[in-house]
């Protein structure tokens, strides 16, 4: 392969300059397979619910997009954009309220767009921006083109296409600058709506739908970006996109457009057979006037029964004929010929990417990671110097070892809060990068939380280590440090996993914050710390068993009061504190085993829940 013979320095392949690679792996717009979309009778109805009525979103929706054709859906607000965008892109199906019926066909091969193999097939850009905060233009797109083209593309093959997509969107000055949030500064909302653009078009797909991809673009970044599109379709792809008011020239250089109103197909056509349909049913686009102005205008402004009879609305007059069953060669990107065979990076690739990727993120976030840090010192401190040397204390008085008892739970609830607090939010703000990334095909759910679950156990090993050296060290403790470090990891460990299932069954982080206590305080109330075991009525008794920290605190009961406990566990004399307190908290030495065990396997197990929920919830993406 010619990229073999580079002879180019690596900082001259990021750039993009002097590689002499074989344009079509290295071209945005290098020609590729179209497929002919066509779909009719796409229904949407919203089924009523407390005394109100079905309502019917879509109706009898017809159109298509051959191959090499910019086609826009246009229509006023509310009219079925971008519902028929989402049918046609697979984001949108029967659920809850919501009946969908459709007959879509790629080439007239029957297709069921929420198929996972379809939605991969297809290149969305929705109308949100979902790029991580963190990363540049440049991140993003290489991140793209890095997981979802083939394997066997070279690295300099990688920056070289990403180098031309930026080119080519006109991100070159801002290629280095972080996408930013409303919080953090970074690029323009035009400069991340070409990005998003850039990490779809990076994989030369054969399909294309964008839901207003010119929203909060100036009017000359909006012709750059439908300029961008006329290209992609130019190399072969069919391009839909849904769009509010084009400007004329932008209007004038689509290829067709389908103008939706009130769920139906008012016109669907060419953009040049426009002004004629419009001027045989009495609205003829006055003389300078924007087209596309005019006939969102005739549709608002006209009833729909006075649209009817001036004769708008056409009925799908095609006969389709019966569809073909499905072929595998439909499926896939539209990648270049030879190149189509070849897999994608497998799951650890994946997951080695999404590391490096969070990697940065912490590093460019060092606020952040300062905070956790920081937090964990302070609250060493303040709990080290409270208990300053009451480990050390003789345990001849009932009120000395109820403080060493008080200052174990007092580190096991401060890991506890400290690290279940960040995972639990970690995800409802991920959630919109994680769905878009996951269904267009950059990773799998296992490769993410491979990833999230490196990253955790690399930043929770380091902030309970602050934890429990300041701890263990100021309070004097007895048992040895590896145990007292390692139980309250794993607790740690447990309650991001659990944090991790509840951040995933939650859409909103703010929600996400308010099951905190939820999480936290059942622990406390069921591990017999404020109230001896044997008080709990006994059929709440059980419940102990399912919570992390009842192990934990076990564990570290033994390993401070083994020594000084007499023998006989099962009477302890009323004057053996240490004993009372491995008897008041169940903590058998003999079975220290036994609860490392239940720490490790719930912590395994809330971690496949949060994997399954994700998995589930992922899929549906609605
Ligand atoms: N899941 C849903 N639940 C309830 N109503 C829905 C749902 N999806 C769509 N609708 C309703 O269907 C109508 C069409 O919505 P849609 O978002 O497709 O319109 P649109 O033409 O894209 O509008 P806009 O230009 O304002 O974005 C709206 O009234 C919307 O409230």
């Amino acid at each position: 392969m010619a990229a073999m013979s580079i002879t180019t320095t690596e900082n001259d392949i990021e750039k993009g300059v002097s590689v002499s690679l074989p344009k079509s792996f290295t071209d945005p717009f290098a020609p590729r397979e179209g497929r002919t979309l066509v779909w009719t009778d796409v229904n949407m109805v919203l089924k009523g619910h407390g005394g109100l009525p079905d309502r019917t979103i879509l109706d009898h929706v017809w159109g298509e997009v051959p191959p090499q054709q910019t086609v826009a859906i246009l229509g006023p607000s509310g009219a079925g954009k971008t519902s028929l965008l989402n049918v046609l892109a697979g984001r949108s199906s029967t659920h809850g309220r919501i009946h969908v019926t459709a007959d879509v066909r790629w080439n007239n091969y029957a297709v069921e767009p929420t198929d996972m193999n379809i939605r991969h097939s297809i290149a969305f850009v929705a109308q949100e921006d979902s790029l991580q905060v963190t990363a540049t233009p440049r991140e993003a797109i290489l991140f793209s083109a890095k997981l979802r083209l083939p394997r066997s593309t070279t690295n300099a093959e990688l920056h070289q296409l990403t180098y031309r997509m930026l080119e080519e969107l006109g991100l070159t000055n801002c290629a280095d600058t972080i996408v930013g949030s409303e919080l953090v500064k970074g690029i323009s909302g035009g400069e991340r709506k070409r990005t998003s653009v850039g990490v779809e078009l990076v994989t030369r797909p054969a399909v294309l739908f964008l839901d207003e991809p010119t929203s909060g673009l100036d009017s000359f970044s909006a012709v750059q970006l439908c300029q961008v599109l006329k290209k992609v379709a130019a190399a072969g792809a069919s391009v839909l996109f849904t769009i509010h008011q084009p400007a004329s020239e932008i209007f004038n250089s689509f290829d067709g457009v389908i103008l939706m109103n009130q769920g139906r197909v008012m016109y669907q056509g060419s953009v040049s057979n426009v002004p004629a349909y419009f001027g045989q049913r009495g609205y003829p686009i006055p003389v300078n006037h924007n087209p596309a102005d005019w006939i969102i205008n005739v549709a608002q402004s006209a009833t729909v029964a006075e649209l009817q009879t001036a004769g708008f609305f056409p009925n799908d007059e095609r006969k389709l004929g019966d569809s073909l069953e499905l072929d595998d060669k439909l499926t896939g990107l539209g990648l270049v010929a030879d190149r189509k065979t070849d897999k994608p990076v497998g799951v650890a690739t994946q997951t080695q990417l999404l590391v490096l990727r969070e990697l940065v993120n912490l590093k460019r976030n060092a606020p952040v990671l300062r905070a956790r840090l920081g937090l964990a010192l302070f609250m060493g401190l303040l709990g080290g110097i409270i208990f300053l040397n009451v480990g050390e204390k003789a345990r001849d008085n009932f009120l000395v070892v109820q403080s060493q008892f008080g200052a174990i739970v007092m580190v096991l609830i401060m890991s506890m809060v400290s690290t279940a607090m960040p995972t639990l939010v970690a995800f409802p703000q991920e959630r919109p990068v994680f769905l878009r990334e996951y269904s267009t095909n950059h990773y799998s759910v296992v490769s993410y939380f491979m990833s999230r679950l490196a990253i955790e156990t690399l930043i929770t090993a380091v902030q309970i280590f602050v934890l429990c050296v300041l701890t263990y060290y100021l309070i004097g403790m007895q048992g040895g440090f590896g145990i007292f470090y390692t139980a309250i990891f794993a607790l740690a460990m447990s309650g991001t996993a659990l944090g991790v299932a509840v951040g995933c069954s939650t859409v909103d982080p703010k929600m996400a914050i308010e099951l905190l206590p939820v999480m936290i305080v059942p622990q406390i109330l069921f591990a017999g710390i404020f109230v001896q075991i044997d008080l709990i009525p006994k059929f709440l008794r059980w419940a102990r068993y399912l919570f992390a920290l009842t192990y934990a605190l076990r564990v570290l009961v033994i390993n401070e009061f083994e020594d000084c406990a007499s023998d006989e566990l099962s009477q302890p004399n009323p004057l053996d504190y240490c004993s009372l307190v491995l008897e008041n908290t169940d903590s058998d030495p003999d079975e220290t085993w036994w609860n490392w065990l239940v720490l490790v396997s719930l912590f395994g197990f809330f971690r496949l829940l949060a994997m399954r929920i994700l998995q589930v919830k992922a899929t549906r993406y609605y």
